[in-house]
């Protein structure tokens, strides 16, 4: 029962609006509980239009009013009801988004006080960088670990292009963090990746150029005719907006974000930063009040614990970089080598 007046017609987003407003809605028997509701899984989503996995079926949603203006992003597990044939044409309704195992988010920069979820329930974040071509950027990096550890997911750093450069310095840099790694060449295979990806929902970002869809394509072949041409919600044939995208993936899902460049993190406090650090989340507990953990803060713990020998100095100098990655807004240049000490 597709909720067209007109019959089977093609429904864009006006004929929503109207029909959302209008006043006489015959159709609607109430049905207060949505009992008949199926739990979907949101896989991309398009100027209100929301592609859901019900049943295996692919079904196009829109939101129930009732749900007002609470977001809906790709993760999300909801309840739908309505048609869900997922026949052209019909359009089912979200009538509730069940909880998140985690959000991540992002401003469009570091001073946007409006923060955006841009996914939900993920447990992985593959951070792709190049080792060249573009020059690797360590500070777009840091960026996305401190988002990551925000949202409390895992970081997976995916170094591409290791038929161009060595992986030292960038390996070097990121030792300390203890973060899982892969060293990506165009002709090797994908083994070990697979298996860090298979059975988790992970989330892709990349900025331009680091070859992220080279390698979602390499894990999925097929996505660059979804991402590139068919609109990924109705899949028609016209160039998709979607922020993001989840792919099916051995028992798990890839997300990939063609849209998400940069992560702003203005909604990020330093303490979410150092609770990714859970060496020296314990000093920092006896820090004063607002301690920015940098070399110059007064009676600042860690500061203390590094003098006394307790903590790793290496540790330390990351999270201090990724603390200050918070106060600059720019990702595209390159990150000067800053010696932190
Ligand atoms: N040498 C080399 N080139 C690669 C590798 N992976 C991708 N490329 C090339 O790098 C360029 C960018 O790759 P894309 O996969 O389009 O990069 P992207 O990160 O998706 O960038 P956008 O398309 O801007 O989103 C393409 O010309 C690829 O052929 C690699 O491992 N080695
Ligand atoms: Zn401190």
């Amino acid at each position: 029962m597709s909720r067209t007046r007109g019959g089977g017609r093609h429904l864009d987003e006006d004929d929503i609006r109207v029909r959302a407003r209008g006043g006489s809605r015959p159709r609607t028997r109430k049905r207060p509980k949505h009992e008949d509701a199926r739990e979907g899984l949101v896989t991309a989503v398009d100027r209100g239009r929301y592609r859901c996995l019900v049943d295996g079926v692919p079904v196009v949603a829109m939101k129930a009013r009732e749900l007002g203006r609470g977001s809906i992003v790709v993760g999300d597990r909801v309840d739908v009801v309505g048609d869900l044939s997922g026949r052209p044409d019909t359009l089912a309704r979200v009538v509730r988004v069940r909880e998140r195992a985690s959000v991540l988010r992002r401003t469009a920069d570091d001073t946007d006080p409006v923060e955006r979820v841009i996914v939900a329930n993920a447990d992985q974040l593959a951070i792709v960088c190049a080792l060249a071509d573009p020059a690797p950027q360590p500070r777009f990096v840091d960026r996305c670990l401190v988002a990551a550890y925000a949202a409390g997911l895992e970081p997976l750093l995916c170094l591409t292009k290791a038929d161009l450069a060595s992986p030292d310095e960038m390996l070097a840099i990121y030792r300390p963090l203890g973060l899982p790694y892969e060293v990506l060449e165009p002709d090797e295979g994908l083994e070990e990746l697979r298996s860090r990806l298979a059975g988790r929902t992970t989330v892709f970002v990349g900025s331009s150029g680091v070859g992220k869809s080279t390698l979602v394509n390499r894990l999925v072949p097929g996505t660059d005719r979804a991402v590139g041409h068919v609109n990924a919600v109705t899949g028609r044939g016209r160039h998709t907006s979607t922020s993001a995208l989840a792919l099916e993936f051995e028992g798990g899902w890839l997300i990939d974000t063609p849209g998400v460049r940069s992560f702003g993190l203005a909604h990020i406090g330093p303490e979410e930063i150092v609770r990714g650090f859970h060496d020296l989340d314990e000093f920092a507990a006896d820090c004063p009040p607002d301690c920015t953990h940098q070399a110059d803060a007064p009676a600042c713990a860690i500061g203390a614990a590094l003098d006394r020998g307790e903590a790793d100095p290496d540790r330390v100098a990351s999270l201090r970089r990724l603390l200050s990655s918070r106060e600059g807004e720019d990702d595209s240049e390159p990150a000067p080598q800053s010696p932190t000490p």
